[in-house]
């Protein structure tokens, strides 16, 4: 038995076989051979094992995800079935007796230059990308390295991984991915958030050795300690069991507060909200009582597609979201592209610091067609529910104001073609520290701010939300975080303002004493932590709790204090 420690990312706990999700190394040796016929038998064989692998993924996927994404499948057996690609190939080993490996690698790189160049054709720069991943799996085969590949994951398993994008995350089917650990990635990493969303256990920023874990090791993952156990002992599995057990039972005790309104014990109510990002998240939220949702991250819909999703299919989702929320208020976000979320298709150049470059809203203004068509789809389905529009990363005034011209302009544009439109109230993130610096000017121009406190929290700190090796510095609770989290609370209420908050912090049981004590309107969050919250709202007194926040702010000079303000105050209510 071994035991590791990382960051708790998603609570839970499970115990299944490691499955360890690596590149693999698929260099090779340019050889000149001496049988073209035999190269070319073993070239048809990796690409016949490869077609019928692939066969099975997009049966898998389509049964598991949806014809959409079992889509991509079909293009790659396409790919491999062309007969002028393999001619070329052939052609090559036998004239320039060369090995599979290198004709295969020499083709498709010369496929994927002239894509490359054809650089107003989004679509046919995704075939490159197609060529590029049929072309792995064919070398694994040729090589004898096996692919690791999520969607052939047909057992319960514990996914072992460096770093996972929030794309790798997707196709997981939580029936077989048990549980996560990676050694990148903090607690609001995208990966991070969407495992908490598909409440899969998870511990990232692994202090350990990820080779340590061996394929088919069994693993325990605690995602409410943070602790890995590779290869437990008989006592330390029951011992695992037992607390399986007992967290499932807590849970289903929390059931009672999924149909009722959020209530401090002096009856305040604050609201709390789901974050959502997909159809399957709606569902997740309304089954965990959300009394809205406070943050759609569209951009999910963007990087589930090939290429740009059209208006008509973005109408259909918002507005099935908004008639599923019945009235209740739904806060859609614009397109968040870029930072740790990458669009292949828009192949945007490479940035040494994406999280602080050509992203979100600064996105939406320089490519304002895609800003406008999202807009227009978004203004369609307001008629249909109680629908809000928020935009992500607004820095300064100007920003938010040309937005705004921008959403105005395409409303009146609608409006003018008799199309019908509700009303909707728009607002912002408050994520960047100099929205948050300036939120009484922003108060007098906008209906609502949502506090942005995974991005906020970075960006206060310098600490990459990301980052393992300083994710000590990423402080939640730091006074400094929390003073500025204050002053925009207040700035909005010395307006009228409402003030949201749709960071994760806004779902920390040790932050929401807080944030109650700082009279936040909204808390949304992931569905599954909604139940814990407003079971803990139902236990505070919110005037303590002014009292608590004013501590944290005047008196506190670190996190360490902070918390122990908090535990007093807990103790106390
Ligand atoms: C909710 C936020 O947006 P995202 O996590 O998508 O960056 C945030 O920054 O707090
Ligand atoms: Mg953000």
């Amino acid at each position: 038995m071994t035991k590791f420690k990382g960051i708790a990312a998603s609570d839970g706990i499970a115990i299944a076989s490691a499955f360890r999700l690596t590149e693999p190394d698929l260099s090779f040796d340019k050889k000149t051979i001496k049988n073209p016929d035999t190269e070319i038998d073993r070239l048809n064989q990796a690409i016949e094992i490869s077609k019928q692998e692939l066969r099975t993924i997009q049966q898998r996927t389509f049964k598991d995800l949806g014809r959409h994404e079992a889509e991509v499948f079909k293009a790659h057996i396409a790919i491999l079935s062309d007969p002028e690609l393999l001619k070329r190939i052939e052609s090559m080993i036998k004239t320039q007796h060369v090995n599979a490996e290198y004709a295969l690698k020499d083709v498709s790189d010369s496929y994927v230059k002239i894509f490359n160049s054809m650089t107003d054709n989004d679509y046919i720069k995704q075939r490159s990308t197609d060529i590029n991943d049929v072309t792995k799996r064919v070398l694994s085969h040729l090589l004898g390295v096996p692919l690791t590949d999520p969607a052939l994951i047909d057992h319960k398993v514990i996914i072992i991984a460096h770093d996972l994008t929030p794309s790798d995350t997707a196709q997981f089917v939580p029936n077989y991915v048990k549980g996560i650990v990676s050694d990148m990635g903090g607690r609001t990493s995208h990966s991070a958030i969407m495992s908490r969303t598909m409440e899969i256990p998870a511990v990232v920023g692994f202090q350990g050795s990820l080779a340590d874990i061996k394929d088919g090791d069994q693993v325990i993952v605690d995602g409410l300690t943070g602790n890995v156990i590779v290869k437990p002992s008989n006592d330390e599995k029951n011992e695992y069991v037992e607390k399986i057990k007992k967290y499932r039972q807590a849970n289903s005790q929390l059931t009672s507060f999924r149909n009722v309104a959020t209530t401090s014990s002096d009856g305040k109510h604050p609201i709390i909200a789901a974050n959502i990002g997909t159809l399957d998240d709606l569902q997740a939220a309304i089954d965990n009582g959300a009394e809205g949702i406070g943050l759609f991250r569209t951009e999910f819909l963007y990087m589930d597609s090939d290429e740009l999703p059209s208006e008509q299919s973005q109408f259909d989702i918002y507005k099935t979201v908004v008639q599923r929320m019945a009235g209740k208020p739904v806060i859609f976000r614009t397109a968040d592209i870029g930072g740790d979320k990458e669009l292949p298709y828009l192949h945007t150049p490479h940035e040494a610091n994406p999280f602080l470059g050509y992203r979100a809203i600064r996105m939406s203004l320089d490519q304002p067609d895609i800003f406008r068509t999202q807009l227009r789809a978004l203004i369609r389905a307001s008629a249909y529910g109680n629908l809000s529009i928020m935009f992500p990363m607004i820095a300064t005034i100007t920003e938010f104001e040309h937005a705004k011209r921008i959403f105005e302009d395409e409303r009146a544009k609608l409006i003018a073609q008799d199309v019908a439109v509700g009303d909707i109230r728009i607002g912002i993130m408050v994520e960047v520290p100099a929205a948050a610096l300036l939120a009484d000017q922003f108060a007098n121009v906008v209906d609502f701010m949502s506090i942005g406190t995974n991005d906020l929290i970075q960006y206060v700190m310098a600490a990459d939300r990301g980052n393992r090796r300083i994710s000590y510095l990423y402080q939640p609770y730091n006074p400094s975080v929390l003073r500025l989290i204050k002053s925009v609370i207040d700035a909005c209420h010395d307006n009228g303002t409402p003030a949201y908050m749709c960071g994760e912090m806004a779902g920390d049981q040790k932050a929401i004493p807080i944030l109650v004590g700082m009279g936040l309107n909204e808390f949304s969050m992931s569905a599954t932590s909604i139940l814990k919250s407003r079971a803990l709202i139902k236990e505070l007194d919110s005037r303590e709790m002014v009292t608590l926040a004013n501590k944290t702010v005047s008196l506190a000079s670190t996190s360490q204090q902070v918390l122990k303000y908090v535990h007093q105050a807990l103790g106390k209510s």
